[in-house]
């Protein structure tokens, strides 16, 4: 079943759809994941982020379209596709009263790969765990860390991970990324979901954008940051109108009041906006770039918290 991908694409989907009684958590999704590169799949809560890795690793069957993973459908050869893939759940579920190295013997042996000690041992020390204590001791970032480690054993080229910084420190942070990082420089692939772009920022290649079920956007990091606003207010010593401002390509949320204008713009539209403010007697001039998350906000609108 399925077209047969070609052999950079790892993961795609085509019209994938996933409805649960009357809730569309997923519509007519069209994705294609590359080797190689890191992907953050972004969207507020309740956007279908989960339901489109638990289809991933066929926990679900998808209502209509398809989902293929190396071209292999995960619903109807899970065992194959659990083989290639690494995966981190966004709520991971431990023995409390095992340690971590049972886990991760336990892990191996179930993988049949003899060397995972050595794997779990070198990730354990970079992120700083103590695998020798049982796990309901350890605090919920040190729990994350285990399961970080436990998606990591076997070497697997495609790591889905669900909200894997949640509970991390921001050093922890940093060790976490350069290990995504070093996992695509390998020739590995990531899909990560995140419900902030901050937490992507660094480390995905492209994003993709939920919304609501619905692919709203896919996108290079480099073209985002290249999009990147910046916000703007200048002061008049006479009152202007907003007519006077407006056609400048790219401009958005501009506000006056009185003899001062509020506005942001991309870095593009800098040139032309600078051009209209001086047929104004300028008494003030600020302009600052905002941050990335509210880039992403401005074009993709909605709270992260919203649906
Ligand atoms: N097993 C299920 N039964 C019924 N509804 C479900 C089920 N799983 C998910 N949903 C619904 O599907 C929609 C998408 O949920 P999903 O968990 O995929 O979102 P998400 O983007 O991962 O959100 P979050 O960031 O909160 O984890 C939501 O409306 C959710 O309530």
């Amino acid at each position: 079943m399925g077209t047969p991908s070609a052999p950079d694409v790892v993961v795609n989907t085509t019209g994938l759809t996933k409805r649960f009684g009357s809730t569309v958590a997923l519509s007519d999704v069209d994705l294609e994941v590359r080797r190689g590169e890191v992907f953050g799949w972004l969207g507020p809560n309740g956007a279908g982020k989960t339901t489109t890795l638990r289809l991933l690793m066929g926990f679900a069957r998808p209502t209509a379209g398809a989902i293929r993973v190396h071209g292999r459908d995960p619903w109807r050869q899970p065992a194959a596709v659990h083989r290639e893939v690494g995966w981190l759940p966004g709520d991971p579920a431990f023995h409390d009263r095992l340690t971590g190295r049972a886990h991760v013997r336990m892990a191996a042996r179930l993988r049949r790969s003899p060397d995972d000690d050595k794997t779990a041992d070198a990730v354990t020390e970079r992120l700083g765990l103590d695998l020798d204590r049982p796990v309901g001791t350890l605090s919920r970032g040190n729990r994350q860390k285990l399961a970080v480690v436990l998606a990591l054993l076997g070497g697997p080229q495609l790591l889905v991970l669900d909200e894997p910084t949640s509970g991390f420190d921001p050093l922890v942070q940093q060790e976490f990324q350069a290990l995504v990082r070093e996992h695509a420089a390998a020739g590995g692939t990531v899909l990560l979901s995140s419900h902030v772009l901050g937490e992507v920022q660094r480390t995905a290649d492209r994003i993709g954008v939920l919304r609501a079920g619905r692919l709203v956007a896919v996108e290079e990091m480099s073209v985002l940051r290249g999009r990147s606003l910046h916000r703007v207010q200048a002061r008049f010593d006479a009152p202007v109108r907003a007519a006077d401002f407006a056609g400048v390509p790219g401009l958005r949320d501009v506000q006056v009041t009185a003899s001062t204008l509020r506005c942001a713009a991309p870095a593009a539209a800098l040139d032309a906006l600078v051009g209209r403010l001086a047929r104004h007697r300028l008494t003030d001039l600020e302009c600052t770039e905002a941050d990335l998350e509210e880039t992403f906000l401005a074009y993709y609108g909605g709270e992260p918290g919203g649906r």
